[in-house]
């Protein structure tokens, strides 16, 4: 169980690239594929003697092929870098077919062959191979990004009430406690300085159970002012040293200056047979005799 770390910003840029580009970039790819064409026939006018209807056929379908790649890439949400390198790649690699796809009816000299159809052709190929490594590099780390987002609160940055129920279903037949912490008039700490120092309170108190608790705790935001602990133990002493350092880092939590947090906490350790929600539900009824206890202490359901 590894102890948070703030998930990262989302860098990844998804298409930011303007339509007007790809516009361009689309009249350029048919406009230069055309003026090829018309070029090359008026120059190389000679027929082949013997045209090959396979060979013209299967040039064709693979100019096709690759046109309708183009398409998708204008058409496809990837980011600026990728975009730029899969349109040149298939741009170049049209070129390569085209002269390809001429030289089945018309006569091409050999230069051509090699200097223009090999090169653009094998340049595009490798771009275009780049520009894909670079677009689906972008689309593991945007996706690495989505997970650890949908596991974290976007407040605090701890673990969100989904991923702890997720996590604690995962290894609910380890023996383990669970724990409910609630901070103590919260609503009056809004509503006394603001929601912005609301906001903080909960932001530096994240902060201080992440640096205090260990690698066997598991500590989640499940509600707006309720946190919640998986604790790989079925010690009592152990799950009771846990609560009480849970208890004492508040007073690292300044409201104000001369004002510190409190919080109440609950504990139940897991029974032999006991499900998810009769454990949970019994931390809950712990953690409401420890508020109706007078609050900012610690109680332990047997
Ligand atoms: N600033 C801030 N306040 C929040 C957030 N989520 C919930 N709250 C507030 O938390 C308060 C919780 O109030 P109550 O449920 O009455 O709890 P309490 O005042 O802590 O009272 P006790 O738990 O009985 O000690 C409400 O006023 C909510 O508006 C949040 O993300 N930021």
């Amino acid at each position: 169980m590894n102890k948070q770390a703030p998930p990262p910003e989302v860098k990844a840029e998804l298409n930011s690239v303007p339509l007007v580009v790809k516009q361009f970039f689309i009249s350029f790819f048919v406009v230069v594929l055309l003026m090829i064409v018309v070029t090359y026939l008026y120059n190389f006018n000679r027929l082949e003697s013997d045209v090959y209807l396979n060979g013209v056929l299967s040039d064709a379908i693979n100019l096709l092929i690759l046109i309708c790649i183009f398409a998708f890439v204008q058409t496809s949400v990837v980011a600026k870098r990728s975009y730029l390198f899969l349109s040149v790649g298939i741009f170049l690699w049209s070129v390569g077919l085209t002269f390809d796809f001429l030289d089945e009816l018309v006569f091409q000299p050999i230069w051509v062959g090699i200097y223009i159809e090999d090169i653009t052709r094998t340049l595009g190929m490798l771009i275009t191979g780049f520009g894909l490594y670079l677009a689906l590099t972008d689309l593991a780390k945007t996706r690495e990004q989505l997970e650890e987002e949908l596991k974290t609160d976007v407040l605090t940055k701890a673990y969100n009430r989904r991923y702890f129920y997720h996590y604690v279903q995962q290894n609910q037949s380890k023996p383990h406690s669970l724990v409910i912490a609630d901070i103590d008039h919260f609503k009056a700490i809004n509503d006394e300085y603001g929601h912005d120092v609301g906001d903080q309170v909960l932001i530096d108190f994240v902060y201080q159970c992440h640096q205090a608790l260990g690698e066997d705790v598991l500590f989640a935001r499940i509600g707006g002012e309720e946190f919640a602990m998986y604790v790989a133990t079925d010690d009592a002493d152990e799950l009771h040293a846990t609560c009480e350092q849970l208890l004492s880092l508040v007073s690292n939590v300044m409201v104000t200056p001369s004002k510190t947090l409190s919080v109440s906490v609950g504990s139940a350790i897991k029974r032999a047979t006991e499900t998810f929600s009769s454990t949970l539900k019994r931390a809950d009824q712990a953690l409401y005799l420890a508020k109706n206890q007078g609050r900012s202490r610690y109680v332990h359901k047997p």
